[in-house]
């Protein structure tokens, strides 16, 4: 055949049309009841998708599995009909844009007689407005409402990259009833319509160029109902948020149809995103940055947004409805004190991981910065320098050589502190709530920085464990120069060091130096005070305190021999990359079907 349209007079084209529907299959009952209500409401009837062409929209949905459908022009709802019916499997959303009220009403009634309230989202008013706030990708975008606007959309879309790495942007009237052709083309349309097909004909053409000639996308124009062009982003260009090897036989991820939210204090890397949607095909990326410094209010997320999310990587808790498809959460904090109470964590079904182990390397820094320090007078020194002279200090300085250093909780904080103390010299005492036994369970589950810490559990002279307080007890009497707390927050943990532990170090043969590093309740702030003040310890460095923040001139702040930040030991600009690595691996485990790195304990709370 040399022509790809058959020359067909208007009576053949009807009968043409007939003879397609009869061999067609997916005109359900509720898409012939639509179209045939639409007919007999509307004079403007004929702006409806044919019988023919809903079937055809079906038919690509089915092959293409959308997960998210965009319309632009609903009409009467037809077409979107068409997209749900086609989408029951993947329980796609369906977003349709509409400006006409009595559009907006028929819209509605199709919804709602068809109960397709569900996934699909009528937005009313301009489609213009609408483009520059939708979030995520789509699959399938099909630009069918004014045809002027119709270029504008398509750069919007592409523009905003919304359309997914594999998805089509179809465009309906391409050919604005032949006119686009030819001004000539439509003999057979009524005369009054003639100039308005005319304008959009200029439209489509202008859309068609315009398409040809952007960089990013190909396009393939059909000569199918009104004409229809199809959209898709160039295989080799980077414009597109990524792309698929394309018939590369490998097995379906098992990630294919979840959708990943982040909300992290960064904006996620394009490069990580890439990566992980070419690991996991058909994955979906969505985030948002987060502010902390704006408050909580500022760091909503919209419910738009949260639609369809199935893996969530979060900071802070979210409305339990909003994540009720939530399936895994990755906590960007090493403690889930924040999600106890909600319904998500709680769930069995719900997979968590924590952070926990990105923020050891600083923060036994931070132990063995603010305990050199005390050692070696350096804050009297600093205080003279800022006074502007030459300082006479001569007080006691000591070395790390040869001194103790008690660990408690041995996790990844206090193995990382155990490595630095080691390489000073020092005796490293470790204390576990369980007795130590081998370290392969906790290797295998936990992140740590390659090269750090002691994930063989090699570095300590001594174990001692227990959960009772005389337990602890004991192991403060271990004449210990440097005691680190890094041990979680719970009920058995609270204010495990009061003035009876105080005491208890100061009977020993050492002047013991004690750093908080974990949470300000552990310690009894008023004890610690004392302790300071009556020469029973040999200093203390806090980052967390107990009221936290510490109010002003509490008595704590001029206590003798004291270091004092605010909350800040776990900070680092390495943080986020690492965050990224234990999400990576956790998606990787998830696809896989493995146990997760980072699983909390939820009875214990850590
Ligand atoms: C061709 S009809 C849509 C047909 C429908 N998709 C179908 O297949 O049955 C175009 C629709 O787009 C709507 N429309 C026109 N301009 C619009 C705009 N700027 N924003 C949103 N909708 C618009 C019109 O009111 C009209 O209902």
């Amino acid at each position: 055949m040399m022509n790809s349209v058959l020359p067909f007079t208007v009576e053949q084209a009807a009968m043409a049309t007939e003879y397609c529907q009869g061999f067609t299959d997916g005109i359900s009952p509720g898409m012939q009841e639509t179209w045939e209500w639409t007919r007999e409401n509307f004079d403007d009837a004929d702006k409806m998708s044919s019988l023919l062409q809903g079937a055809t929209n079906k038919f690509l949905a089915q092959i293409l599995q959308p997960k998210r459908i965009l319309e632009i022009g609903s009409y009467s709802g037809f077409s979107a009909l068409a997209w749900y019916e086609a989408t029951t499997k993947q329980q796609a959303e369906i977003i349709t844009l509409e400006i006409e009220q009595r559009m907006i009403d028929a819209t509605k009634r199709t919804i709602e007689r068809n109960n397709m309230q569900d996934r699909v989202t009528l937005i009313e008013g301009p489609a213009q407005d609408a483009l520059k706030t939708l979030e995520g990708t789509f699959d399938i975008i099909f630009v069918d409402a004014d045809k002027e606007g119709y270029e504008g959309y398509v750069r919007t879309v592409l523009d905003r990259k919304l359309l997914s790495p594999n998805g089509i942007i179809i465009c309906d009237n391409v050919f604005s009833r032949g006119l686009a052709i030819d001004t000539n083309a439509g003999p057979h349309l009524r005369k009054d319509l003639v100039p308005y097909w005319i304008e959009c004909g200029k439209a489509m053409r202008k859309l068609n160029e315009f398409c040809k000639n952007d960089s990013r996308i190909d396009s393939l124009v059909l000569p199918l109902y009104d004409g229809m062009s199809i959209l898709k982003w160039k295989h080799d260009t980077d414009m597109a948020p990524s792309f698929l090897p394309l018939n590369s036989g490998s097995p379906a991820s098992k990630l294919c149809n979840d959708v990943l939210l982040l909300q992290m204090p960064i904006e996620i890397p394009a490069e990580w995103k890439r990566k992980i949607e070419s690991k996991y095909p058909g994955i979906e990326i969505r985030s948002r940055v987060l502010r902390l410094e704006l408050g909580l209010e500022a760091n909503k997320i919209e419910p738009e947004l949260w639609k369809g999310v199935t893996l969530a990587c979060l900071y802070l808790t979210h409305p339990e409805e909003l994540m009720s498809n939530v399936r895994f959460i990755q906590l960007t904090s090493a403690g889930v004190d924040r999600w106890i109470h909600h319904e998500r964590y709680k769930s069995p079904e719900v997979a968590i991981s924590t952070a926990s182990g990105i923020h050891c390397p600083q923060i036994a820094e931070w132990v063995i910065s603010t305990w050199i320090m005390r050692n070696h007078n350096l804050l009297r020194h600093i205080e003279s320098q800022k006074q502007g002279h030459w300082s006479t200090v001569r007080a006691e300085t000591r070395d790390s050589a040869g001194m103790r250093i008690g660990i408690l909780g041995y996790g990844s904080v206090g193995r990382q502190c155990a490595r630095l103390a080691t390489a000073m010299g020092m005796e490293v005492y470790a204390y576990t709530r369980t007795p130590y036994t081998s370290d392969k369970k906790a290797k295998s589950a936990h992140y740590s920085v390659p090269g750090m810490g002691d994930p063989q559990g090699q570095l300590p002279a001594k174990w001692f464990h227990g959960e009772s307080r005389d337990a602890v007890n004991e192991f403060l009497r271990q004449d210990l120069d440097l005691l680190v707390l890094c041990l979680p927050l719970t009920k058995a943990t609270e204010y495990l060091l009061g003035a009876e532990q105080f005491d208890i170090l100061a009977q020993g043969k050492k002047r013991t130096f004690v750093s908080n590093v974990a949470r300000g309740k552990l310690i009894r702030t008023e004890a610690l005070v004392d302790a300071l003040h009556q020469g029973k310890i040999w200093g203390a460095a806090v980052d967390v305190t107990d009221p936290e923040p510490l109010p002003e001139s509490h008595p704590l702040f001029s206590a003798p021999n004291v270091v004092i930040t605010p909350h800040v030991s776990w900070q680092s600009v390495n943080n986020w990359d690492r965050m990224l690595d234990i999400l990576e691996t956790n998606l990787d485990r998830l696809d896989k079907g493995e146990e997760l790195i980072n699983v909390p304990d939820r009875k214990l709370g850590y």
